[in-house]
């Protein structure tokens, strides 16, 4: 498969490693505007780029007729614009806010954890995420999954980054050295606390699950979640 690289940071380094091993081939690499950049040669587009382009390269990808993953985070303001144009476009587009199977496991328990504590009204829910210093955006994509999979499941209307009001989930980031992610969801009361974690211990988990899902997508149309590539797997 030839893949275009948006975005040549840690993840699309990463990203090219195992693409290769996997016996694909890089044939562009964008680290800026993709205005004029042409992907006649692509098969599938891979972007892991900035919140600031993530959605042009994402939109310029439907008008070549390439399928795009996007791992970026911090532009989901602009996503139901994405999907629009996508199913107008009839193109082919995957975001996922964290491509590794062990957080998509984590996603599941996450889901089936909130419905369990729902009724117990004593356990106060927190979220906590952790990343390396060079990261852009807060809360992280994942903690706001996170926090999207609890509110559904429970009485929480909302979530908020550091404080929160009694219908709130409140999410607190750090930022720690090179840490490559961690993310932490906490019920306690005065007389216990359950917790559930999920640490990354490297990028490959990530890398290797976007790779996966550009497999998957290549020759498909429409608007997909990392959900339909992983119940091909299992
Ligand atoms: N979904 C996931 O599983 C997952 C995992 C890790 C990181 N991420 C996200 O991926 C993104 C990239 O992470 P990173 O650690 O590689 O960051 P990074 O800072 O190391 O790399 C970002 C790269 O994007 C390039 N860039 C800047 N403007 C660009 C443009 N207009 N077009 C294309 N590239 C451009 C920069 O030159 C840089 O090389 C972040 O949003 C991060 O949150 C998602
Ligand atoms: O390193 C990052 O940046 C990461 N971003 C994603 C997020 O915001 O959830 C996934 C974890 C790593």
């Amino acid at each position: 498969m030839k893949i275009a690289l948006l975005g040549y940071g840690k993840m699309g380094k990463t990203i090219e490693k195992i693409a290769i091993d996997r016996g694909h081939e890089i044939v562009l690499k964008v680290t800026d505007d993709i205005e004029s950049k042409d992907l006649s040669q692509v098969d599938v587009a891979i972007d892991f780029s900035v919140p600031s382009a993530a959605f042009k390269n994402i939109t310029a990808c439907f008008k070549q007729q390439v399928p795009v993953i996007c791992g970026t985070t911090g532009w989901l303001e602009q996503y139901d614009e994405a999907v629009e144009l996508c199913k107008t476009q009839k193109a082919a587009f995957l975001y996922a806010s964290n491509f590794s199977i062990g957080v998509n496991l984590f996603f599941d328990l996450n889901q089936k954890l909130a419905k369990l504590m729902a009724p117990f009204k004593d356990y106060e829910i927190e979220i906590e995420e952790v990343h390396h210093t060079q990261k852009l955006d807060a809360p992280s994509g994942t903690a706001i999954t996170l926090a999207q999979q609890v509110i559904a499941n429970s009485s929480k209307e909302n979530w908020k980054l550091d404080t929160a009001a009694e219908n709130e989930i409140p999410i607190y980031a750090k930022r720690v050295d090179d840490v490559p992610g961690t993310h932490t969801i906490s019920y306690k009361s005065e007389i216990d606390s359950i917790e559930i974690t999920h640490t990354a211990h490297s990028r490959a988990g990530f890398a290797l699950g976007a790779v996966i899902a550009a497999e998957w997508i290549k020759d498909k149309k429409g608007v997909f979640s990392m959900k339909e590539v992983l119940s091909g797997l299992s």
